[in-house]
């Protein structure tokens, strides 16, 4: 009888590779973000990516950043953590604790929805935006209401 496989991902890598395949949905040319909620039981609550209210016809917005808010996709594009909340299903008491998995460190406005909906951690990827005041900002929130971060990696 051959013993056991050994050598399977770990659960961040699992949990962060759904998180990369959300963002492979994202049609924003620029930065594709995915983020993936687990709970500490490692069930996958919910799953979202960066792009634009489903109401709306993305061919219509523009995917451009442009100093006119009225012509650049940041003021059409709901985040992928907010989209994660928003796809959510189960109740609210599930997503206290829970973790969040991240493509990209939240930005503040997603700081502030993660920490609202009950996010116990973030894990995320890639920190693009760090040293920002906008990043600063995020970090602030987070370690204000004890939600936890830690960057991982995943093998190419
Ligand atoms: N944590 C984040 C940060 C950014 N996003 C989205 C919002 C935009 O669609 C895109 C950023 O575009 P860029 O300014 O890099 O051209 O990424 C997100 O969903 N979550
Ligand atoms: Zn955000």
């Amino acid at each position: 009888m051959p013993g056991k496989r050994t050598d399977v991902i770990s659960w961040d890598e699992f949990f962060m590779r759904v998180a990369m395949a959300a963002a492979m949905r994202s049609k924003d040319p620029n930065t594709q973000v995915g983020a993936c909620i687990a709970d500490a039981n490692h069930r996958i609550l919910s799953v979202g990516y960066n792009g634009t209210p489903s109401a709306l016809n993305d061919d219509e917005f523009p995917w451009e950043t442009a100093d006119d808010p009225l012509l650049d996709k940041h003021s059409y594009v709901i985040h992928a953590e907010a989209n994660a909340i928003l796809n959510y299903r189960g109740s609210n008491k599930d997503l206290q604790g829970a973790t969040v998995y991240v493509t990209l460190f939240p930005c503040h406005e997603c700081a502030k929805t993660l920490v609202q909906a009950g996010i116990g951690e973030v894990v995320y990827l890639g920190d693009k935006y760090e040293g920002t005041q906008d990043n600063l900002i995020s970090k602030r929130i987070l370690d204000t209401c004890g939600v936890t971060y830690r960057q991982v990696t995943v093998a190419d």
